[in-house]
């Protein structure tokens, strides 16, 4: 199957947490399963672009280099956005791998690029006052204090269960790359992409800088989509529907959304802050810049029965 350019529907997939699972060893194992699906899409025509998370991931690389610099003397310590760089890279190489294996398996004749993205960030934005994203393991508060001397890093104290290095989570503003990706979509390729969000970057004196922080992969995802008029964001989690009364015994899942709906339900507090909420939010703000485009919140297994209108919920203008 070959493809032939600017046919087809354009999707930016944002995968969860569960797509990549914690450790590369079980990433290796899942995002087999989760290329299987993206493959699914593939085959029926569809253009796709996948970002992911790395929350776990940037954390895991940040803590081996920081335990590996302090303890041999002779690693050097690793700035906290090339971290980010590298997650990107081994999270977009295991997908890319599996996605390719997969397509060879069918015979589809498509192939892969991945795109080390940067994300513009403003350095005024109000999440760099409070960070709260946490990232790494847990320490005693006195390591967490020597290593906050050392680095600079801010650490908190995480509900009783330890102090955890905790780190921005800004506004994306700008994806840097967004015209290397769009080519790389309209030439067929399947691009990964603006992994966890992308690597924060400020702009200074006319040039890029990093700054340790990690954005939302679902507000990322939503700003990628809207700039290219994608036809469809799909956010992939653990759930099939969004619920309201979730977790209650009166619980419902939603079929759809308008964006005045999602508003109310998220006045009535009916999305959990740092979990559900972002997702909705990311929804809205895709389907508010690009109001002929739809999004859709589902679980990986019933993403192409989603794309196809037979579940998850779906977000309109
Ligand atoms: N109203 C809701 N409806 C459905 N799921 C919800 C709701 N509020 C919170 N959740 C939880 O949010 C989770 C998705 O958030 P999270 O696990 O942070 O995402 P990710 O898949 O990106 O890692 C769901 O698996 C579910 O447990
Ligand atoms: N960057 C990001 O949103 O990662 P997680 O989804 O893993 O938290």
């Amino acid at each position: 199957m070959a493809y032939q350019k600017g046919e087809g529907k354009s999707v930016v997939i944002a995968l969860g947490g569960n797509a990549l699972g914690n450790t590369p060893q079980e990433q290796l194992e899942l995002v087999k399963n989760t290329a299987e699906h993206i493959v699914d899409m593939v085959a029926e025509g569809i253009n796709v672009v996948v970002s992911h998370g790395n929350g776990p991931q940037v954390g895991m690389i940040n803590n081996a280099f920081d335990y590996a610099s302090t303890h041999d003397g002779k690693t050097p310590a690793m700035p906290f956005p090339e971290c980010g760089a590298m997650s990107q890279g081994y999270i977009g190489y295991q997908l890319s791998q599996a996605i390719l294996n997969e397509m060879k398996r069918r015979g589809i004749m498509r192939s892969t690029a991945c795109v080390v993205t940067q994300t513009v960030v403003y350095p005024e934005d109000p999440a760099f006052q409070n960070p709260t994203k946490p990232v790494g393991a847990f320490l005693t508060e006195e390591e967490a204090m020597k290593r906050a001397e050392e680095t600079g890093y801010t650490y908190k104290e995480d509900a009783g269960r330890g102090w955890r290095q905790v780190v921005a989570s800004p506004k994306p503003q700008r994806i840097v790359e967004f015209d290397a990706i769009k080519d790389l979509m309209d030439d067929g390729y399947i691009v990964i992409s603006t992994g966890g969000g992308g690597v924060p970057v400020v702009e200074k004196d006319d040039s890029y800088h990093g700054v340790p922080a990690v954005i939302d992969k679902d507000r990322s995802s939503a700003k990628l989509a809207a700039d290219f008029r994608a036809d469809m964001l799909v956010i992939l989690t653990a759930v099939e529907k969004v619920c309201i009364n979730f977790n209650t015994p009166e619980q419902k899942e939603l079929d759809s959304m308008t964006v005045a709906e999602a508003e109310k339900y998220i006045e009535e507090g009916q999305f959990a802050p740092g979990s559900m909420l972002p997702k909705v939010e990311a929804c809205i703000e895709f389907v508010q810049q690009h109001p002929e485009g739809r999004a859709l919140i589902t679980s990986l297994e019933c993403a192409a029965d989603g794309l196809k209108g037979k579940t998850g919920t779906v977000i309109t203008a």
